[in-house]
């Protein structure tokens, strides 16, 4: 039974504006039980491999299959462990959340303590993660790479910056998790690597770099490839007969919160980002309207805050997360795209509402409205559940475009959707008014007019109709573009 299947497979990379072909119609397969070292030169394209098996990439031709699913597929990394290089732990949470993070995408997780225990960062803990030097992010890339006990484990050169106590607590993990049969892939160039391997790897493959004139093919196996009998520690299982490849359910409820509860402990130990939005909110009371006039600044000053922080703010955090690496890093769990970014909606929803309340509160106070509960209640549910197509957007957006480039993008979007809602007096030419119809902004911006009580254009159905699509279809945007995502490499 194959955990890995590889079918010519071909990638095909740009440097700037030229094609590359890294892998050329490549077949691997890894069956259960394995142990198998991918070696090769620097660039031939492992790290490419490894990425395509597991999701990261897809492949420019050919099909791969992860347990016999599509790696795309968030389940199909419930049973897989990895160790990836390039991947960067995010800068605000402790040692023990992070793990406690990861433990919980995974159906049948090892405790915190335990997993720490084993990779030797017991001690370490209450650090923070990005503190860590060297060798001890290496530990704890291990350990998120062991948490879910793993049937299958796949280590792009997992003891780079291992000491000496390191590499012995690395090599012991792994002897135990061969005792239990687990298959494993691993890529290293080290020297005392291959020293143990010789006694525990199953099967040497080796990737050339591609050129027209290879005429083996790109990937060879060695000649001298051992069989199970002569390695020294044996499988327990290899007598056992092979079960199917099972998948165990996650629970998504469980993972939703848990990735809540992160965003906000991020957010709560990011004081300048919170300092910001209490002081912007903080500008309603030198609005020097009153009356009906001042009711439509206070609408029009919410809706622009709301805006910056779905599109701008919201957009801007994940684009570091991915020039961070960071995103990386959870690509190679099965927490479930459409979850992480569910989360990462209800925590702007979540600031957005706090927000909207100290404008409302202070807005009221200061510009002297008048108006009754029911009203108030009105308004702060349009404004906060009509921004959630924007905050989709943004979030589309920011896996769209490069993080560098994502201030200036985000920055354009707000000044042009304010134009496209219509509250700029766009009489010439005629045709302008039409296409504003087509813009989200519009539907947005009648939708808190209606609640206001002041004068819309009476499409309250069509509003909440385009609006909805629009959340639907920047949803499966952001979906679509978090999956395919190939900034974070
Ligand atoms: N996203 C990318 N854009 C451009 N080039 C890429 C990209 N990904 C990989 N490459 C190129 O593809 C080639 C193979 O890279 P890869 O990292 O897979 O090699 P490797 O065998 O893992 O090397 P090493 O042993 O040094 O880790 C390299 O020349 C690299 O520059």
């Amino acid at each position: 039974m194959n955990l890995i299947e590889v079918r010519q497979v071909c990638k095909t990379v740009y440097q700037g504006f030229q094609k590359k072909r890294v892998l050329n119609k490549i077949d691997f397969f890894v069956e259960k039980g394995e142990f198998v070292v991918l070696l090769g030169e620097n660039g031939a394209g492992k790290t490419t491999l490894l990425n395509l098996i597991l999701g990261i990439l897809q492949p420019s031709e050919g099909e791969v299959k992860l347990m016999g699913l599509s790696p795309e597929e968030s389940s199909a990394r419930t049973s897989v462990g990895a160790v990836l290089q390039k991947t960067n732990v995010p800068p605000n949470l402790k040692v023990k959340e992070l793990v406690q993070l990861v433990c919980s995408y995974y159906p049948n997780s090892q405790t915190v303590v335990d997993i720490l225990k084993k990779v030797g960062l017991e001690d370490q803990s209450e650090a923070w993660a990005s503190q860590l030097c060297g060798g001890e992010t290496q530990r704890l890339f291990f350990a998120l790479a062991l948490v879910g006990n793993p049937e299958l484990l796949i280590l792009d050169e997992p003891t780079k910056h291992l000491d000496a106590k390191g590499d012995e607590l690395f090599w012991q993990e792994i002897r135990r998790y061969r005792e239990q049969g687990v298959t494993i892939l691993m890529i290293t160039h080290s020297q005392s690597d291959l020293k143990e391997l010789s006694q525990l790897a199953t099967r040497y493959v080796t990737l050339h770099k591609f050129n027209e004139a290879l005429t083996e093919g790109q990937l060879t196996e060695s000649e001298s490839i051992k069989s199970q009998e002569d390695i020294l520690v044996k499988c327990k299982n290899q007598e056992k007969p092979q079960k199917e490849i099972v998948i165990h359910p996650q629970n998504v409820v469980f993972i939703f919160l848990q990735q809540i509860w992160v965003e906000i402990i991020q957010l709560l130990r990011t004081p300048l980002f919170l300092l910001g939005i209490i002081l912007f909110a903080c500008c309603i009371t030198v609005i020097p309207f009153q009356g009906e006039v001042a009711k439509q600044a206070l609408l029009s000053f919410s809706v622009l805050i709301l805006l910056t922080i779905s599109i701008e703010r919201l957009g801007k955090r994940v684009s570091v997360e991915r020039a961070e690496g960071w995103l990386k890093l959870l690509r190679v769990t099965p927490l479930p795209p459409i979850v992480y970014i569910a989360a990462k909606l209800v925590t702007t929803l979540l600031i957005s509402a706090i927000t909207i309340t100290l404008i409302m509160i202070l807005g009221v106070w200061r510009l002297k409205i008048d108006t009754d509960i029911e009203q108030v209640l009105l308004i702060f549910f349009s404004l906060v559940l009509g921004v959630i197509p924007f905050a989709v957007f943004g979030l589309a957006l920011s896996y769209l475009t490069q993080p560098k480039s994502y201030d200036s993008i985000a920055g354009l979007s707000i000044p042009l959707g304010l134009a496209s809602c219509g509250a700029l007096p766009l009489t010439h030419p005629h045709f302008l008014e039409d296409v504003v119809a087509f813009s989200p902004f519009y539907h947005y911006r009648e939708l808190t007019l209606w609640a206001a009580g002041l004068s819309y254009d009476q499409h309250l159905s069509l509003h909440l109709l385009w609006l909805l699509w629009a959340g639907g279809v920047f949803g499966f945007m952001a979906v679509w573009a978090y999956k395919r995502d190939s900034v974070i490499q």
